[in-house]
């Protein structure tokens, strides 16, 4: 039996409604639902929300919801507290977070422990700038700044990677964290309905088959009367490639479990984690 994943693990992944502009009503609503996946299935032991669930999506609002992240700070309280309640790991989605050494906003996942300790936190590593002719122009960049780190997090079941949405298009942190020997790759996320239909099951499949680990998105769920519409459809995919729990694109709850028996079956019959060839590829930014 694999040793990556300690034992099986019911996952939650909250696809709550597309942000408001009240801060509050937002982490309130976050709140109801966690509560509510607890009261659903008490078993669960990792629940992960949305990319900016706290906040619109927007370039020009990041600066004003971000926060300073600390043990005073309104999101961070309201997640430790619900992941210290309910004795869970919490990856709470992401938030904009204000660095005050460097005035610089960040894009953050924020990552709790059962105690509610915020074990870990991870900046978007790659900013989402894309322009797509009749389709979506966005620029993260405008307001925000990148992250200077890969994420993978120790739990007691065993590790996490974590990215957020446009991270899952670049293959190395993925990979980074199944080399550290990762379980799972979480990307609390926002596609949209551009970019969705084009490359959200395709990404998330890929990273689970590359690495042959979980992979878990996490979306907003869709708002036609928003600016930035959310694709909806938060997945959890197992380590063969396989979809094994999808939403539609409105606001709901979704469960899957994690087994270790999952993960140790794929990677003895197709024994790529042995096969690969690091003399050839050790560097291969060069
Ligand atoms: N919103 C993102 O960061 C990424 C996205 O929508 C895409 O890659 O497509």
């Amino acid at each position: 039996m694999s040793q990556i994943l300690k034992q099986k693990i019911k996952v939650a992944l909250i696809q709550l409604a597309g942000s408001s502009a009240d801060k509050l009503a937002n982490l309130d609503r976050a709140k109801t639902f966690v509560e509510k996946a607890l009261l659903e299935q008490p078993d669960t032991k990792l629940v992960v929300l949305p990319e900016c669930f706290n906040s619109p999506y927007a370039v020009d609002k990041f600066r004003e919801y971000s926060e300073i992240l600390s043990s005073e700070s309104t999101s961070v309280k309201v997640l430790s507290e619900l992941a210290r309640r309910f004795k869970i790991y919490l990856v709470g989605g992401s938030i904009p977070e204000l660095d005050p050494q460097t005035d610089k906003i960040y894009n953050t996942a924020l990552v709790f422990d059962e105690a509610g300790k915020l074990i870990d936190t991870h900046r978007k590593a790659h900013l989402f700038d894309v322009a797509i002719p009749n389709g979506i122009t966005f620029q993260e960049s405008a307001t925000l700044s990148g992250g200077e780190k890969s994420t993978t997090v120790d739990t007691k079941y065993g590790k996490i990677g974590v990215g957020i949405c446009y991270d899952m298009r670049f293959p190395e942190l993925a990979m980074i964290s199944a080399r550290k020997d990762a379980f799972a790759m979480i990307y609390p996320s926002a596609f949209n309905t551009v970019t969705g239909p084009m490359h959200w099951h395709l990404l998330a499949r890929s990273r689970a088959i590359d690495n042959q680990l979980y992979v878990i998105l996490c979306s907003p769920a869709r708002n036609m009367e928003s600016a930035y519409k959310a694709y909806g459809h938060s997945l959890v995919v197992n380590p063969r490639g396989d979809i094994i729990a999808e939403a539609g694109e409105g606001e709901e709850i979704i469960y899957a479990e994690l087994d270790p028996e999952d993960i140790a079956a794929f990677r003895e019959a197709v024994p790529v984690t042995k096969q690969r060839r690091f003399d050839i590829y050790s560097d291969i930014s060069k």
